[in-house]
């Protein structure tokens, strides 16, 4: 339909209008929110206790879903555990969850709360969506009773799930997701036993849905972008920052340029657990990003973003990302390899000794070739480009290809690889590329402080990382992180099937 001019319409008819009318863009929000934890998480407490703590939590994003409404927003993600922090045990979890229905009963909990059983944590959410007339994204915990009948039924006689809700503009439920890709720790919820593809549709695009640690695997989160082709992904998260590579504004950003989607990421802050990096993604870069351990506080972000934003219905299948590389021969040999070690997995390293040059490093099938030109080179600050073809197996296991320019934690080259969050060399000018055998590949680019550099390089379709003309800020990482997911073992939950 087409949008016309509101003001020949009256106000009832403009509010209708609003809502049926397909937008080319809209607002977004994401609020990271730093999670009020329960004293105890070891010892059961009563649900009166679990409601109070959850309500306290649900005043500071009711407050921060106002602000971002008032200022435009029609969507808001709030974080992975936001509601009620981190609980360690199946049983201390329990006095939290609640059933959460099929969105395919229509439900408004705000205005119908006596439908099914008392559901006070989803009745509030869906009033806050609805008195602001604000989509709401929540990370919230779901029980599904079971009996004996069912040989895999846990001994409490519920499944329990780690689960995004999403509310519309009128309180309804319109998205229930079921982490699939549950994290080391979360013992105290069950896998589900299939991937979930949750996705629902507005007049500003279409939507999916997925949570933390999905992100490093194929199911369900490629599945929604290529096969469901959505337009923005909702991603919560309560994300520990690993640099130099793993750091949550950098390899989220990297995800929604590589897949060519919007991604609206909502980290949980806690500086002690190094959870911060929260941002409004769009595929030509980061619209808005917020990383902060200085402080405990959260922050609302609020940016505009294209309803459909993907550049072409064959990208990112129009990059080629081995082109460039597979087409040139090695810039330089092997004499002064070494290996070190970033997040546990032993990458092969060749130093930027110069000021400017063309390096090559390989390990096993993969060859990543450097072109790049300092603006001056520190006598205090070492620079390598590394290269890894492997499995990853420490926190999950997931094959992973690598090439990397990042800065040495020290002139030590044993130190390379460590983290490090601030530096002082410029590049004028950069182009990474590698000889991948995969089409799922990550372009990463951070800079000192941990910031990220919008608009300031770009892929080429021959698979080249370039910057023209340099950051404006000192460059900690620059990487093409590759997924080769045909490379993963089984996972945890396939021994479910
Ligand atoms: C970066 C990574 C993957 C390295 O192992 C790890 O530090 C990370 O943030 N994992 C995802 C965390 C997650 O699912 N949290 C929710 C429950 S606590």
């Amino acid at each position: 339909m087409v949008c016309s001019q509101p003001h020949v319409y009256t106000a009832i008819f403009i509010l209708h209008a609003v809502k049926a009318c397909a937008l080319d863009s809209y607002i977004a929000a994401v609020y990271e929110h730093s999670v009020i934890l329960s004293e105890d998480t070891n010892i059961p407490v009563s649900r009166e206790d679990a409601l109070m703590l959850m309500n306290k939590n649900m005043d500071v994003l009711e407050e921060a879903i106002k602000a971002a409404a008032l200022q435009g927003a029609r969507i808001i993600v709030t974080p992975e555990d936001g509601v009620y922090g981190w609980v360690f045990t199946r049983e201390t979890i329990y006095p939290y969850l609640e059933d959460i229905p099929d969105p395919q009963v229509n439900w408004i909990p705000c205005t119908d709360p006596e439908r099914f059983a008392p559901a006070p944590v989803q009745e509030r959410l869906s009033c806050i969506a609805r008195s602001n007339a604000i989509f709401v994204v929540a990370n919230i915990g779901d029980k599904k009773p079971c009996n004996s009948s069912d040989p895999k039924c846990p001994n409490n006689g519920h499944y329990q799930y780690n689960t995004d809700v999403v509310f519309d503009s009128e309180g309804k439920l319109v998205a229930r997701y079921h982490k699939y890709n549950l994290f080391m720790s979360e013992t105290q919820f069950d896998y589900p036993k299939e991937p979930e593809l949750v996705t629902f549709n507005t007049p500003f695009g279409k939507f999916g849905l997925f949570t933390c640690f999905d992100i490093l695997f194929h199911d369900p989160a490629v599945t929604l972008v290529s096969e469901l082709q959505v337009d923005t992904v909702l991603f919560t998260t309560a994300w520990m920052n690993v640099l130099p590579h793993l750091t949550a504004i950098e390899f989220h950003s990297a995800w929604a340029m590589g897949l060519g989607v919007n991604f609206l990421a909502a980290d949980t802050h806690n500086t002690s657990m190094a959870m911060t990096g929260s941002g409004i993604y769009a595929p030509d870069g980061p619209r808005a990003f917020h990383y902060d351990m200085e402080t405990e506080n959260g922050h609302l972000l609020v940016a505009e973003l294209s309803s459909h934003p993907r550049l072409s219905p064959a990208y990112p299948a129009a990059v080629n990302w081995s082109a460039y590389a597979k087409s040139v021969k090695r810039f330089s040999s092997d004499d002064h390899d070494f290996n070190g070690i970033i997040f546990f997995d032993q990458f092969t390293f060749t130093e930027l000794s110069k000021p400017e040059g063309n390096l090559t490093v390989c390990q096993k099938d993969l060859c990543c070739h450097l072109s790049y030109r300092m603006a001056e080179k520190q006598k205090d600050e070492v620079y390598v480009l590394g290269a890894f073809d492997g499995l990853h197996v420490v926190e999950g296991q997931y094959y992973l290809q690598i090439c990397i320019l990042l800065k040495c934690e020290s002139t030590d080259l044993k130190t390379c690889g460590q983290p490090v969050a601030i530096a002082q060399t410029k590049f004028e000018t950069f182009s990474l590329s590698g000889t991948f055998g995969t089409t799922y590949v990550f372009p990463e680019v951070l800079v000192s402080g941990v910031q990220l550099a919008p608009g300031e390089f770009q892929v080429l379709s021959d698979g080249r990382l370039i910057s023209q003309n340099g950051t404006s800020k000192p460059v900690l990482t620059v990487a093409l992180f590759g997924r080769c997911y045909e490379k993963d073992p089984p996972q945890p939950q396939s021994t479910l099937l």
